[in-house]
């Protein structure tokens, strides 16, 4: 069965059933490469939805913990080949919705496959340790067991990776899932759902309920039976989100923003340098909580680097990413297109410089997106808003400096720690960056965005909840321990 109707109308997932929302209110999910094409209606649900989603986890919850892991991994691998078999057209529909490139898209998808798959191996895995006791006749150990119901609440920017690498490890440890996706990507989520139940997930393991953030998001972390929430998204609704589940002692994971710096040093390879930082910068036209914003570069090469980067800016095709060729689409929702065009009028006014780009997108084709050019300031101060705050979009932000020392202080001059890059030869120099960088993800001589699923990925300071997210971290949030003395 699939979530939608021949109106391309997506349903909410509960208990094992495609239900419309109490409310009866739907709205369209549109292309922010061209506002005519709907890409489906989703459903506005109510609290009454919510409820229902959260009871039918709950009951699920004690007969699905019950499975063996390896039992549970089926299910997984199950789903892993269903959206495999599906990846063109899911990939498809991630491009229309949400906006990324079609060869992004492609691979967001099959990152979810491996993510799958991962985690249904994940099953068979060790879920504790034994622990010499001071007492020679006793056996201690540690084992783990689910939190009960989890709240998976995602964004938009990558619509079928992110829910994956929560909803994945939520369930193979035996935990079961209420679903709430951004509303602007619902009908991804909704096929995402749809691979689950093709691959014959028992009723209510997850449970998908789409909605306004303020009103199903909201009520999630307040919910007395939710036990435990995982998000990815804005810092402010993170916040509130952790505050409200500390008031109720529930369990939570946070994702947040970033304000990724890359640092190029004079003996850097210039033209990889360069290379990161665009593809860092703007691919998924700087929607990435580990995209570049930040690129301090060693006065010595300041003029070259900048050169070449402003040459291979100018070679980016921009446009729908569904076509062949096009490098970077739209950004995802006229809202995120206002907001980025706000930070860089803010970089302008404040006496940044801007060296390209700055402009919406409106003629021709361009006219019914959200499109805006790559665009460039140099003469960035540290306190500007531009240098300080997320913008999610792709403005690249130059800042001079005469030394390593000096690039390393205003790097990690930020409330952010997520991802930092940088590129040198000197080992010397990649040592002492890995140690004194403040940045959950250190990169060398590679770009600042791009995760693999079998490693840690989390930030410091505030851009998480100071917990790990994807491969075997993710056991620390999903579980929890039970240090168990056995005596005869
Ligand atoms: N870390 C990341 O990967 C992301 C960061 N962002 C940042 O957030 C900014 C705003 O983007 P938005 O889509 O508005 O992010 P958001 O934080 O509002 O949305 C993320 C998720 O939270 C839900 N949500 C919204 N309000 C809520 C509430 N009161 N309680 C519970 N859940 C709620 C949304 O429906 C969505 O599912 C972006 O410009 C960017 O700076 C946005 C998306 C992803
Ligand atoms: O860089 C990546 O591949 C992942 C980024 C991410 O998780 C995010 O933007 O939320």
């Amino acid at each position: 069965m699939t979530a939608g109707t021949a109106r391309q109308t997506y349903l909410n997932y509960i208990n094992g059933q495609w239900t419309p929302s109490s409310t009866s209110q739907t709205e369209p999910s549109i292309s922010p490469a061209n506002t005519y094409d709907i890409v489906g209606y989703v459903q506005q649900s109510g609290i009454e939805d919510l409820n229902a989603a959260v009871e039918a986890a709950g009951r699920a919850q004690p007969v699905w913990r019950k499975l063996s892991g390896p039992k549970r991994g089926e299910y997984l691998f199950r789903a892993a080949d269903v959206l495999e078999q599906r990846l063109d057209e899911i990939a498809e529909t991630v491009t229309r919705e949400m906006g990324k490139t079609l060869p992004e898209a492609k691979g967001e998808v099959q990152r979810g496959v491996n993510i799958l798959r991962y985690y249904a191996g994940e099953g068979m895995r060790s879920i504790g340790e034994v622990i010499p006791s001071t007492d020679s006749e006793a056996l201690m150990l540690t084992t783990r067991v689910p939190l009960g119901v989890v709240g998976v609440i995602t964004p938009w920017n990558f619509p079928v990776a992110i829910p994956i690498w929560k909803i994945a490890p939520a369930i193979i440890y035996g935990n079961t899932v209420v679903f709430k996706p951004a509303q602007e990507t619902a009908v991804t989520a909704a096929k995402i759902v749809e691979c689950l139940d093709e691959a014959g997930l028992p009723a209510g393991v997850v449970n998908l309920v789409m909605g306004k953030g303020s009103v199903i998001g909201n009520a999630m972390a307040e919910h007395p039976y939710i036990h435990a929430i995982t998000f990815t998204g804005s810092n402010d609704v993170g916040k509130m989100i952790a505050q409200k589940a500390v008031a109720r002692g529930a369990k939570y994971q946070l994702e947040m923003g970033g304000k990724n710096p890359i640092i190029v040093l004079e003996d850097a390879d210039l033209d990889r340098a360069v290379e990161a930082t665009i593809s860092g910068g703007l691919r998924s036209t700087g929607q990435k909580c580990t995209a570049t914003s930040r690129v301090f570069v060693q006065s010595a090469i300041y003029e070259p680097f900048k050169r070449r980067l402003l040459a291979r800016i100018k070679e980016l095709t921009i446009g729908n990413g569904l076509a062949d060729g096009v490098w970077m689409g739209p950004c995802a929702s006229q809202k995120q297109l206002e907001t980025v065009l706000s930070y860089i009028e803010k970089g302008i006014e404040e006496g940044a410089t801007l060296l390209c780009g700055g402009r919406r997108l409106d003629d021709g084709e361009f006219g019914t997106g959200f499109y805006v050019e790559p665009t460039v300031f140099e003469n960035v101060s540290p306190n500007m808003t531009i240098a300080r705050e997320e913008i999610f979009g792709p403005v690249l932000a130059l800042i001079k400096v005469e030394t390593f020392e000096e690039a390393l202080a205003l790097a990690n001059d930020t409330p952010f720690g997520l991802s930092a890059s940088i590129f040198t030869q000197n080992i010397g120099k990649m040592l002492t960056f890995i140690q004194d960088i403040e940045a959950g993800l250190v990169r060398i001589n590679e770009e600042s965005a791009g995760v693999e699923l079998q490693a840690p990925f989390g930030g410091m300071k505030q851009s998480s909840s100071h917990s790990r997210e994807q491969g075997r971290a993710a056991i620390e949030f999903f579980t929890a321990i039970k240090t168990v003395f056995v005596k005869g």
